[in-house]
């Protein structure tokens, strides 16, 4: 059977966090990625993500240890490779939450079998007030998002599937139906019958 690669991607603020929470962790790996970014209060060093210096991304980078990586809000953002062998050896589905230009070098990477989902907010002040309640940034920090939004709401048409996410509830519906419908190609579907 074939493990899904799925891609999360879409602007900050647009829910693909809480998106991803409806994904069952026994069955589907969670790509870490590494950061230079400051944790957000409750978030864990090794479980949201790994956040390291400047220093210890270049040399990372470097070494050759990242598959792609990007500088987005002024932070540094990689996907290292032994995260595709943690999904494997677990035998899961891997699930990346990469911005835009990741996802299209993961896909490049990856090839066609990926399972690309962009996450869109109803509108940009939406987005804004949500960013706004969220609360983790400082005002230059939330503005810095925002600016970012519109380049990658311009690239949603690259993606496999849009979901906008207006209301919550319904939102999810339509983000697991898309997940449990790719789970149902042939080429997924282990033979028993
Ligand atoms: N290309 C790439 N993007 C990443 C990676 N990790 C996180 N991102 C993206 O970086 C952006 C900023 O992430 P984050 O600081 O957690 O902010 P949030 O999206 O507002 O929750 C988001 O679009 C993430 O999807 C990575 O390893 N590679
Ligand atoms: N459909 C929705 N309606 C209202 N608030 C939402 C909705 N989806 C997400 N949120 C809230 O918006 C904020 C941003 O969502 P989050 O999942 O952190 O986005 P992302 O991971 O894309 O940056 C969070 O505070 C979240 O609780």
């Amino acid at each position: 059977m074939e493990n899904l690669i799925l891609i999360v991607s879409g602007p900050s603020g647009a829910g693909k966090s809480t998106l991803l929470k409806e994904l069952p962790e026994e069955e589907f790996y969670f790509s870490i990625s590494h950061t230079t970014r400051v944790p957000r209060p409750g978030e864990v060093d090794g479980r949201d993500y790994y956040f390291i210096s400047r220093e210890t991304f270049l040399e990372m980078l470097k070494r050759g240890d990242f598959l792609e990586w990007i500088e987005v809000h002024s932070n540094l953002y990689g996907t290292a490779k032994t995260e595709i062998d943690k999904a494997f050896s677990q035998g899961k589905h891997l699930v990346f939450d990469v911005e835009v230009i990741g996802a299209g070098n993961l896909k490049k990477y990856f090839g066609p079998l990926v399972v690309s989902i962009f996450i869109a907010p109803p509108n940009l002040k939406i987005l804004e007030d949500r960013l706004r309640k969220r609360g983790a940034e400082t005002e230059e920090k939330l503005q810095e998002r925002l600016k970012r939004s519109s380049f990658e709401l311009s690239l949603a048409p690259f993606f496999d599937y849009i979901v906008v996410n207006d209301d919550l509830a319904e939102a999810k519906k339509r983000f697991l139906s898309i997940i449990r419908a790719e789970l149902c190609r042939p080429y997924r579907v282990k033979p028993s019958f």
